[in-house]
């Protein structure tokens, strides 16, 4: 069984303008997610990545189809009645500066959702221990504020707090685009190393194919509110089918010179097809 099945998911959002009419941003989209896997999800901007994800997390109420985890309908879920389902469902954002409380330590930031969990704070302190270990981040880094942390170490945190109340799943909202290349590999490989040991799965969203290529398991690509393309990573990734993921190939940046000149040529191919 999926752990996230999404089925004919639309979400429109208020028109601008006096009597504007809505505007649908998902056009009924469908994917799944099976326990431990990862779903890389890929699309240019405004095609409707994040309000997927935010569906999924119940910050977006839909306004068709369904979105089951472990099989129970969890869509439009908020408040009250998603408790429990916070534990379940973590995130990691993009902005690692502007996603932790810059007033609160490391320490507190990571403890805090524990003991809501109900944890003592014994054993909280004593995770958050555990949790900065499996980031590769120091134990000092409890008495510190994010302010003292650069860019990937604080996505690091970012990632021990979605990690304290032992997720099955994460929706990871391009959470290395914000980071230098070296940076965004350690945080990749950081982020595939914690599935292999804790069996976690991410819905895995990036503009950036050649990213979500290295960690996904399955690609769904999104092309201005609908899926256009779902399969294998290996097989979207060298034998894409539609033009729309060709393009969104065609366009990942290449060192060899000669590489760039053929994939101009097959990149003016593919747009005269797809237009
Ligand atoms: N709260 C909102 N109110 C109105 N329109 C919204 C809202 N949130 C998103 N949209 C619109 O929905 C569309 C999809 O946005 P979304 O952020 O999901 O795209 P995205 O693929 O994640 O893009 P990006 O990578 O730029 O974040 C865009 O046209 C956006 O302007």
């Amino acid at each position: 069984m999926s752990l996230l099945d999404i089925h004919d998911l639309r979400v429109s959002f208020p028109g601008r303008g006096f009597r504007a009419a809505p505007v649908e941003v998902l056009h009924g989209v469908s994917l799944s997610v099976s326990p431990g896997e990862t779903l890389g999800l890929v699309g240019e901007s405004g095609s409707g990545k994040t309000t997927i994800g935010r569906a999924v997390l119940g910050l977006v109420r839909p306004s068709g189809g369904t979105i089951e985890f472990e099989g129970r309908e969890i869509g439009g879920l908020q408040g009250r009645a998603r408790r429990g389902l916070s534990d379940d469902i973590q995130v990691v954002f993009q902005d690692p500066y502007s996603s932790l409380n810059p007033s609160i330590t490391i320490g507190d930031t990571l403890a805090e959702p524990l003991v809501t969990q109900g944890a003592t704070r014994r054993d909280a302190r004593a995770r958050v221990r555990s949790l900065l270990d499996q980031v590769g981040l120091p134990s000092d880094a409890v008495e510190r504020l994010p302010r003292e942390f650069s860019g990937g170490q604080r996505q690091r945190i970012a990632i021990a707090r979605a990690l304290g109340p032992q997720p099955k799943l994460i929706v990871c909202d391009e959470p290395v685009s914000a980071l230098d290349l070296t940076t965004q590999t350690r945080v990749m490989e950081l982020l595939i190393d914690i599935q292999r040991h804790t069996g976690v799965a991410y819905l895995f969203i990036s503009h950036d194919l050649t990213v979500v290529r290295n960690i996904s398991h399955r690609v769904a690509v999104l092309y201005r509110g609908d899926m256009v393309e779902t399969g294998a990573a290996v097989d979207v990734t060298s034998r894409p089918e539609h033009p729309y993921t060709k393009r969104l190939l065609l366009a990942a940046p290449v060192a060899d010179p000669d590489e760039q000149r053929r994939r101009r040529t097959e990149r003016k191919a593919a747009t005269a097809a797809s237009a």
